[in-house]
C-alpha cells in the first residue's frame, strides 16, 4: 500500500524542478512535504498525482505505474486538493461535496455505476460535511462563503470521494489557527483508518505534528524522515538559509528562527 516516486525528476522551462527523487509515501501515515519557495514542493505532489509528465524515473501505486492507470481509476484513487481550489460559485456547498462521489458514481467516467446508490452517498457526504465542521455551511452558495469556509468543502469534496490517499497543497491558507490544528488532527484521524495523506507546508510547527517528512531544497530531497530527524537546525540552515533553534513544548517540536 504505497505511493512511490523513482528516481524522479521533472523538467519545467529547461530546468529541473524536481530532481532525482526516491521516496515513498505509506497510507496510514501523514506526511509532509516541506521546503523554500521554489523547492519544487508543488511539482512533486502534481507529479504523484500524475498531472506533471516525468522527465524522468516513474511513480507506482501499489507498485503499479501511475502512467499505466486509467485517469479515472487514478483520480478515484488519489484526491488532490489544490491551493485555492476553484468552486462553483452559485452552487450550494453539499451539491459540490456531492461531485467529490463522482468517480464512484460513473463508470470510466461515461457510464453511471449500477452499484452505486444514492443512499450510500447521502451518508458518505453528510460525513465529510460533518468531518470537515462544514455542516453548517452545507445549503449555503460557495460565492457567500469566506476563504476558510470555502477550503473546508474543497476538502470535504475530496473525502467524499473517499481516496486512498488525500494529496493537499498548503491547504492551510485560509484557515485560521484552530482551524490549521484542526486539519492535521483530522488528517491524522483520517490516516488512522488507512488513508495516506500528503500535504505540502509551509507551517515548519504545523509540519513537526505529522508523521514523516521530505524537505525539498533546489528540486533535492535534503532530508526525509521523523519531524526530529529533519527538523534540525543544520537542514534548516542548509534549506532555508536561516539560523533557527529547535526545542520541544509539551513533547512536540518547536521550530523558532533567530533574527
Ligand atoms: N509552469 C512552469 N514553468 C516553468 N517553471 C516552473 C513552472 N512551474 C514551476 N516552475 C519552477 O519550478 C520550480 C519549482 O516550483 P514549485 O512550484 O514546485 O515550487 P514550490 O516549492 O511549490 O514553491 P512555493 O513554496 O513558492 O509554492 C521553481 O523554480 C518554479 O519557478
Amino acid at each position: 500500500m504505497t505511493l512511490r516516486a523513482y528516481d524522479v525528476t521533472v523538467t519545467l522551462a529547461d530546468r529541473p524542478a524536481v530532481s532525482t527523487v526516491n521516496v515513498t509515501f505509506e497510507r496510514g501515515r501523514v506526511s509532509a512535504i516541506i521546503g523554500p519557495n521554489g523547492a519544487g514542493k508543488s511539482t512533486l505532489l502534481r507529479a504523484l498525482l500524475g498531472l506533471t509528465p516525468l522527465t524522468r524515473g516513474r511513480i507506482t501505486l501499489d507498485e503499479r505505474p501511475l502512467h499505466e492507470m486509467r485517469r479515472a481509476e487514478r483520480t478515484r484513487r488519489l484526491a488532490y486538493l489544490a491551493q485555492d481550489e476553484p468552486l462553483p460559485e452559485h452552487v450550494v456547498a453539499r451539491d459540490v461535496v456531492a461531485l467529490g462521489r463522482g468517480a464512484h458514481d460513473w463508470l470510466w467516467g461515461l457510464l453511471p455505476n449500477p452499484k452505486a446508490r444514492e443512499a450510500d452517498d447521502a451518508a458518505i457526504i453528510q460525513a465529510a460535511l460533518e468531518k470537515t465542521d462544514a455542516l453548517s455551511l452545507a445549503e449555503r452558495t460557495i460565492g457567500t462563503l469566506s476563504g476558510g469556509e470555502r477550503q473546508r468543502v474543497a476538502l470535504a469534496r475530496a473525502l467524499a470521494g473517499q481516496p486512498e490517499y488525500l494529496l493537499l497543497d498548503e491547504p492551510t491558507n485560509h484557515l485560521d489557527l484552530a482551524y490549521q490544528i484542526d486539519l492535521l488532527r483530522y488528517l491524522h484521524d483520517e490516516a488512522e483508518e488507512g488513508m495516506g495523506v500528503i500535504a505540502v507546508l509551509h507551517d515548519l510547527n504545523l509540519a513537526a505534528r505529522a508523521d514523516h517528512l521530505i524537505l525539498l531544497h533546489q528540486g533535492h530531497v535534503l532530508s526525509s524522515g521523523t519531524p526530529a530527524t529533519v527538523l534540525t537546525p543544520a537542514n534548516l540552515r542548509a534549506a532555508y538559509g536561516v539560523r533557527a533553534t529547535i526545542s520541544r513544548h509539551n513533547g512536540r517540536l518547536l521550530v523558532v528562527p533567530e533574527d
